[in-house]
């Protein structure tokens, strides 16, 4: 791989063995090859650092995860899914790139992308909502990289605008696949061709589905609410959300405690403040629709009156982002 042809080029010191044969080994590095920075963020089950690559200078997020407390609350399961997610998932702008992982006695440490400019949902925070340029943008990059998602088999589940982050071009980088599922080989690389999409959708019994996991209550699906089930589809409910939150400043689902918005999402009860543009109303109308499978499909939703004007594709992503204000 790169990282030995990488250390070659650099003229790391080239052990030899008895017989004088150099000796390749990955240029994976450890704990002590880091500067560790500050902390960027704190999950239930992780803590993500900034740091610098000793010897290169490169800077990283480094997401560490205590061995025990991950044993301790039974979440192994999720380490290997979010390492085998990102594994699968590389080579695509939109998401956060892994590495390489590294351990010792105590932690786990993914080595990542760092995303400089943070969450989406903090400069929106700042900026109360988005403007159309803005939420259209925005919404093509993230859209673009859910579809790469799915064509790949995997779907995200806990979509949010915190887990979309801006990197230093203020382009986006989609990240926390801990809780994601990877669909088998066979049902990765296709795009909804009807039946056997359909049928996985309907009948519910394909293998495929998730159970025993819930999101992020504003962003949840209403089927995995009812049936414990995810889909491709669900991934696009959380678009649907965050194009609505965007604009709105807030979600469409929310109220003053969990089990109150799940009502919400289940009697799909919601409404658009005035000034919500038509164009987007009728996009999200058309994706916050309770049955999975009548909600639209990434291709209906790229030829949507909302995309107009937006080039799908590798284009996408060497435009400049529309300025935020
Ligand atoms: O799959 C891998 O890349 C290695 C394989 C060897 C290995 O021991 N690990 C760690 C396995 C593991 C997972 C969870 C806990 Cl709580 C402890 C150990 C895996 C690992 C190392 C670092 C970071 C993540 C993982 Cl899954």
């Amino acid at each position: 791989d790169d990282w030995h042809e990488r250390g070659a080029a650099v003229g790391l010191r080239q052990e030899l063995d008895a017989s004088g044969r150099p000796v390749l080994r990955s240029v994976k590095k450890g704990f002590r090859d880091f500067q560790f920075g500050r902390t960027l963020g704190e999950g239930s089950y992780s803590t993500v650092m900034a740091a610098t690559d000793r010897e290169t200078g490169k800077e990283f997020a480094i997401k560490v995860l205590d061995k025990r407390h991950i044993i301790k609350e039974k979440k192994v399961k999720y380490v290997n899914v979010e390492k085998d997610t990102l594994n699968r998932l590389t080579e695509h702008p939109g998401v956060v790139r892994l590495y390489y992982t590294f351990q010792d006695e105590r932690s786990l440490y993914f080595v990542l992308d760092l995303a400089s400019n943070g969450e989406l949902l903090g400069v929106l925070k700042r900026l109360t909502t988005f403007d159309y340029e803005c939420t259209r943008f925005y919404g093509a990059e993230i859209l673009d990289t859910i579809d790469f998602m799915h064509t790949q088999g995997v779907i995200h589940r806990d979509l949010k605008p915190e887990n979309v982050l801006l990197d230093e071009h203020m382009h986006v980088k989609i990240t926390d696949f801990g809780t994601a599922k990877l669909l088998s080989p066979s049902k990765s690389n296709q795009h909804p061709d009807g039946i056997s999409e359909a049928a996985e959708l309907l009948d519910g019994s394909d293998k495929n589905k998730a159970n025993s996991f819930v999101g992020t209550a504003e962003y949840v699906s209403p089927e995995l609410l009812r049936d414990k089930t995810a889909c491709k589809a669900s991934d696009l409910w959380a678009f649907g959300c965050i194009i609505y939150q965007l604009f709105a400043g807030r979600p469409p689902f929310k109220a003053g405690n969990e089990y109150l918005t799940f009502q919400k999402i289940l009697s799909l009860e919601y409404g658009f403040p005035t000034g919500f543009p038509e164009v987007a109303k009728d996009l999200v109308e058309r994706l916050l629709v309770l049955e999975p499978s009548s909600r639209l499909s990434i291709e209906h939703i790229k030829n949507h009156q909302f995309f107009e004007s937006v080039t799908w594709g590798r284009e996408l992503w060497k435009q400049r982002p529309p300025k935020l204000q």
